[in-house]
């Protein structure tokens, strides 16, 4: 029986893409989401890496991207909650959809995505399946400029409890919490500094630390309902 593929959501770009085509190199077949078409969806394309389009902003979106998704495969053998926008609070009239926007794709998505799909995780034939949910180290203190951002990424951690208790024993279902991890693109030498030093080990680590996160996750037949943090130690300063 041919292996059981990995889907990522918003594997198109930085720590997704990282982790779908770490999973590519280790022999695992992967299904990615892309909201946007870009060149380097190619690339992955070329490394046999499934691409399938998807706007969780709606949904509509989620239940259109779940069926596409039941077309391509009849199985799963992991689904990582990835995507994710880390969009600043909106103020005045904007301030509601664009929270609402942020429920959709942080906690709705994987929450229809994880009922809808249950039957694929089930019909793969590998001793473990899981889910990981990507949240984030502000679900512990919350954000000053990112409150609906945080606040939604809380409630996909709180579903990591709920999920990991229903699919048990035969999905495991656990979170990773990292804090600064990639830079963004327009982040200056002062923004840099400033985010170095609100964790203990003051560096930017890139995404190899999240596949060896998600790695650990994968790989162990005994974890399930934790969140594992990947923060360079933010709780000590
Ligand atoms: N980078 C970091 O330092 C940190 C990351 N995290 C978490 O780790 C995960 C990966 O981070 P990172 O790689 O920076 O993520 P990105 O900000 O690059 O977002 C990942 C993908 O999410 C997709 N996405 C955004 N909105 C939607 C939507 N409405 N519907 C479908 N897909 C959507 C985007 O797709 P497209 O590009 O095709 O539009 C994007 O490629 C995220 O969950 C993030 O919250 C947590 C803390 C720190
Ligand atoms: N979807 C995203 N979420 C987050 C990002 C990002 O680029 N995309 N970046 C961060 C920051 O690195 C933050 O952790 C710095 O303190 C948080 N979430």
């Amino acid at each position: 029986m041919s292996a059981s593929p990995i889907l990522i959501t918003g594997g198109a770009q930085r720590l997704g893409r990282h982790c779908a085509e770490r999973l590519a190199e280790d022999g695992h077949p992967v299904i990615i989401s892309y909201r946007r078409e870009r060149p380097e969806l190619e690339v992955l394309r070329s490394r046999g890496i499934v691409t399938l389009p998807a706007d969780f902003s709606s949904e509509a979106g989620i239940l259109d991207f779940i069926a596409r998704l039941k077309g391509e495969t009849s199985s799963l053998r992991a689904i990582v909650h990835n995507a994710s926008d880390w969009a600043p609070d909106s103020q005045g009239d904007e301030a509601g959809a664009a929270f609402e926007r942020l429920f959709r794709i942080h906690m709705q998505a994987p929450y229809i995505i994880n009922l809808h799909c249950r039957e694929l995780l089930e019909a793969c034939g590998e001793p473990q399946r899981d889910i990981v949910h990507m949240t984030d180290y502000v679900v512990q203190k919350g954000s000053k400029k990112h409150a609906a951002y945080a606040a939604t990424k809380a409630g996909l951690a709180n579903l990591t409890l709920s999920f990991a208790a229903m699919y048990a024993p035969r999905i495991q279902v656990n979170a990773i919490a990292p804090a600064l991890i990639m830079l963004g693109e327009g982040d200056d030498e002062a923004y840099v500094e400033k985010a170095k030093a609100k964790s203990a080990m003051g560096m930017v680590p890139g995404p190899g630390v999240i596949y060896q996160s998600l790695r650990y996750l994968l790989d162990n037949r005994y974890v399930t309902g934790i969140t594992l943090p990947v923060d360079g130690g933010r709780h000590l300063r």
